[in-house]
């Protein structure tokens, strides 16, 4: 079987003392099928021979940048395919003929679609397949990607030296800092995720159909990504069509779907790039025990730091019926329910909402604290902490005293809390993003204008055709996931937190 082939190739590898290749090997029977089914958005395809001196030369350097790209450990994950095709095997022939392979070795970079339907003479144009003209070594051909991305300013660019930001020897607290940087990217994978369970699971209803416009507004105005804003837009504005709300008085939603209305479908709320199915600041060490659950912990602590004290109620309420009507985690939804449920007075600062959720995330991590040291379910590489930890943010500290049953009693300057909440899930989290994607381009100015952006009102779309794209294996795998655990789910009817205030 493969299973046994590829256990037999990784002994050998063993063997021989050399390390396993990161660039997939390609030829003419999955050139095609790699290159449209990967995540990422550029690729690179090496041709070679493997006769040729030079080549075999030139492959520990290629090697070197596919390290930082390709596979489970990549540094970079999603947004590079490297790859290379060997033009000396027949099988070949015809496939390096179509890209006039004329030297060994012969780099080309495009959006992967693109090699694929190159046809039988691609346009090795700027707009379409590009020759790498400068990727000798290592070094260079880093530089030409930097600079093909936008990224040669440092401390945009990647190099040669980057390790996976998933901290291998520290405890999540320590390393926080230098993870938040990219948490945008999960925003948007979480959020994506989110409207693709709602969408699977045809989780709009007469008694969640007010919730979530709710929160799509919330998301219009202060999403921290600016293609999640649009797409976010985009649904809100034809949301009256798709989900017109005498017909979901009295129908269900495959009635409405029948009728041609309800198409939220294949929708991708944050453009058709996202969800990448991979996760960079919510990555575990283990399957499935961050990811989208974290995500969306920042989704909403990322929201709660950017609205204004006169909406903090509406944050507060948008986000309870949010997580109570949308989150499939049956005892999550109820615990974070009954926290909302148990605030007896409306929020009218930015402030106290904030903190509220903070606390709210403390409480559950104290409780899972517990209960994942107990069981062992949690992730090894990221315990459950009260948050944030004094070396995250030291001058949250008053004192801290550690009670006789081992729990520690923590008098936090509340201010100080806030003020870090604020920069951490406001600029911190949006430092390297561009609004575009990471491979876009991480211009300054483009930071600057997506900060400034997403503070201000409703972008209205141009043009609000709903992009239709195939949703991801990944959502597929953790639809069915939690469909599994939830066979049984009851849908509750809608709260309202202080919903006439
Ligand atoms: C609304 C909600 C309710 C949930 N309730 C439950 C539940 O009842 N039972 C259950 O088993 N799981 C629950 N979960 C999932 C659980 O809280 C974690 O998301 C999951 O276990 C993954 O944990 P994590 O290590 O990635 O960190 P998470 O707790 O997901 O936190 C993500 C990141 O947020 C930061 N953070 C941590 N604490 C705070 C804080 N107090 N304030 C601000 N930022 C913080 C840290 O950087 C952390 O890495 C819930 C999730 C959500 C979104």
């Amino acid at each position: 079987s493969v299973g046994s082939r590829s256990v037999l190739r990784a002994v050998v590898v063993e063997k021989n003392g050399n390390q396993p290749d990161f660039a997939v090997d390609l030829n003419a029977t999955n050139f095609d099928a790699v290159l449209r089914d990967t995540p990422a958005t550029y690729a690179i395809v090496e041709f070679f021979a493997h006769w040729c001196p030079a080549c075999r030369n030139y492959k520990p350097h290629y090697e070197k940048v596919a390290r930082l790209f390709n596979g489970p450990e990549a540094v970079h994950p999603g947004i590079i395919l490297m790859t290379r095709v060997d033009c000396a095997s027949k099988i070949n022939t015809e496939l390096c003929d179509r890209f006039s392979v004329g030297h060994y070795p012969m780099l080309f970079w495009g959006a992967p679609p693109k090699f694929v339907s190159a046809g039988p003479k691609p346009k090795l144009d700027k707009n379409e397949i590009l020759g790498i003209d400068d990727g000798r070594t290592a070094d260079r051909l880093l530089n030409w990607i930097n600079k093909q991305l936008g990224r040669h300013v440092t401390p945009f660019s990647y190099g040669l030296e980057d390790e996976k930001f998933e901290n291998e020897h520290l405890q999540s607290n320590v390393s926080d800092p230098g993870q938040i940087v990219r948490a945008v990217y999960d925003v948007e994978e979480a959020t994506s995720t989110a409207f693709d369970i709602i969408s699977a699971h045809k989780m709009i209803n007469s008694e969640t159909r007010a919730s979530l416009i709710k929160f799509l507004q919330l998301l219009v105005a202060h999403h921290p990504s600016r293609r999640c804003r649009k797409g976010s837009s985009e649904f809100l504005v034809n949301f009256d069509e798709l989900y017109p709300s005498d017909m979901l008085a009295d129908k269900k939603q495959e009635t409405i779907i029948a009728n041609g209305k309800g198409t939220l479908g294949n929708f991708q709320i944050c453009g058709k790039e996202v969800p990448r199915g991979y996760w960079m600041f919510c990555r575990g060490s283990r399957n499935d025990t961050r990811g989208f659950s974290c995500g969306l912990w920042v989704l909403l602590h990322s929201l709660s730091v950017r609205v204004e004290d006169g909406e903090s109620q509406m944050a507060f309420s948008a986000s309870c019926e949010f997580i109570h009507s949308f989150f499939i985690c049956e005892e999550c939804r109820q615990h974070f329910h009954d926290m909302c449920s148990s605030v007896s007075s409306p929020f009218n600062k930015t402030r106290d909402f904030v903190l509220w959720l903070w606390s709210a995330h403390n409480k559950v991590n104290e409780r899972l604290m517990k209960e994942e040291t107990s069981l062992g379910t949690g992730d090894p590489k990221f315990p459950k902490v009260i948050w944030p930890s004094k070396q995250l943010c030291p001058s949250c500290y008053l004192s801290q005293s550690q009670e006789r049953n081992g729990t520690s009693q923590i008098d936090w300057d509340r201010d100080e809390v806030f003020k870090f909440l604020s920069s951490y899930y406001g600029k911190m989290l949006v430092t390297v993003y561009n609004g575009k994607g990471l491979e876009d381009g991480g211009t300054d100015k483009a930071v600057a204008d997506d900060l400034t952006v997403s503070t201000n009102a409703l972008v209205v779309p141009v043009g609000a055709a709903l992009a239709i794209a195939v949703a991801s294996c990944a959502f597929g795998a953790l639809a069915c996931f939690w469909r599994s655990r939830q066979k049984n789910r009851k849908y509750f009817h809608q709260p309202h937190y202080f919903k006439n205030i």
